[in-house]
């Protein structure tokens, strides 16, 4: 272990039985295999060179790592380490990679630094991919992975890293650029409105997709209620919502321009401030969101029965997460906020 420089040699892989890998060797069989086929350290066997030369491996590399050069698992490994936080874990290196995941057993939301991850990346030959920020981060989900580009990097493009992240620390009160904010258990009153389902010509199908969305971030709709499209009514059954003391309050139904369309004016009648009627996003563009005395209340749009991904599925991990939602944050809905088929 001397010199300068990192040596690599090339061997024959004929000629490898008894030597000792230097990196994790990966197999990919589309549609049916990607991952380690060997590990690093490995010491191939007279067996291993079939299995070698299948994933289109000739040669393989002796390593002699010199002094200030890193290898990629390790790399991989410190820059994780550095970024650690509570409510994170990370896993063992494996291909040069370590992931970083939530070690909480509810949902959380991912709170991201993008500064921080442009700074790291700016640095080159190393790579730090995240969620972005506000994104649901399931229990033991992946929110960030460190990767080393080249199988041996300088050890200073590292600590350049753990600088950056230092650097982030102590103007953050110690916290790092990951973290998780964790998910409340909201009871939910919830309101379908609507003629057509009040009278029962139609079966609803509100409740469940509300449920659904509700109950996959850890909350619950404690009780659903319904109301034909009758302003006077939408404001009695807001006003008992409110008397429960549910966590917050959904309205469906009735947000859009149609003449029995009473949802938005009832919410503001029922003494909600609003924040904004009109999400720039698509769908859900007609989302209303608001606060009644303090309780967070959104009207709902139709596409939220029908659609995977809409304005609700953006702002409810966030009141979940006890964020008061601003117009500001509505109006940065718009840029990046077109999830239509
Ligand atoms: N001229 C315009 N048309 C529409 C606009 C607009 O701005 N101008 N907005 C569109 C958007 S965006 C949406 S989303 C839809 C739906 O808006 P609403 O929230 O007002 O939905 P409704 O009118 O109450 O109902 C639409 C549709 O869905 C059925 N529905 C409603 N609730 C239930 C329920 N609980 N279970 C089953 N089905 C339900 C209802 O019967 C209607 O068929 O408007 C666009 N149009
Ligand atoms: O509110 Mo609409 O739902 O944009 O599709």
């Amino acid at each position: 272990m001397s010199g300068l420089r990192t040596r690599l040699k090339e061997v024959p892989v004929r000629e490898a039985v008894g030597l000792v890998l230097a990196h994790d060797l990966t197999q990919i069989i589309p549609g049916q295999f990607k991952g380690r086929l060997f590990k690093k350290g490995h010491v191939v066997a007279e067996a291993d060179i079939p299995k070698l030369l299948d994933i289109g491996k000739e040669h393989i590399y002796i390593m002699e790592l010199a002094e200030g050069e890193l290898h990629e698992d390790d790399a991989a490994g410190r820059m994780a380490r550095t970024l650690m936080d509570d409510g994170l874990l990370l896993t063992e290196p494996h291909e040069g990679k370590v992931a970083v995941k939530s070690a909480l057993a509810v949902p959380a939301l991912a709170v991201i630094d993008p500064a921080v991850v442009y700074a790291i990346n700016e640095l080159g030959d190393i790579a730090l991919a995240t969620l972005r920020t506000d994104a649901v981060v399931k229990p033991g989900g992946q929110l960030a992975a460190t990767r080393v580009i080249p199988l041996v990097v300088p050890e200073a493009k590292v600590a350049a890293v753990e600088a950056i992240v230092a650097d982030y620390r102590a103007r953050s009160g110690g916290k790092g650029p990951l973290g998780l904010k964790p998910l409340r258990n909201f009871r939910i009153g919830l309101l379908t409105t609507g003629g057509e389902v009040y009278s029962g010509r139609i079966e609803d199908k509100f409740g469940p997709a509300v449920r659904r969305i509700v109950e996959a971030l850890g909350s619950e709709v404690a009780e659903q209620r319904f109301s034909p499209d009758d302003r006077q009514t939408i404001v009695k059954e807001i006003h008992y919502f409110h008397r429960q003391s549910y966590d917050m309050i959904i309205v469906t139904g009735g947000m859009s321009v149609d003449p029995d369309d009473r949802t938005p004016a009832a919410i503001a009648e029922a003494g909600a401030e609003i924040v904004s009627y009109g999400t720039p996003m698509l769908p859900g563009s007609m989302l209303l969101m608001g606060y009644l005395d303090g309780t967070p209340i959104m009207g709902l749009p139709g596409c939220v029965m029908h659609d995977p991904y809409t304005s609700f599925d953006v702002l409810l991990p966030r009141v979940l997460a006890g964020e008061t939602i601003t117009r500001a944050d509505i109006v940065s809905m718009g840029y990046g906020g077109l999830h239509v088929r």
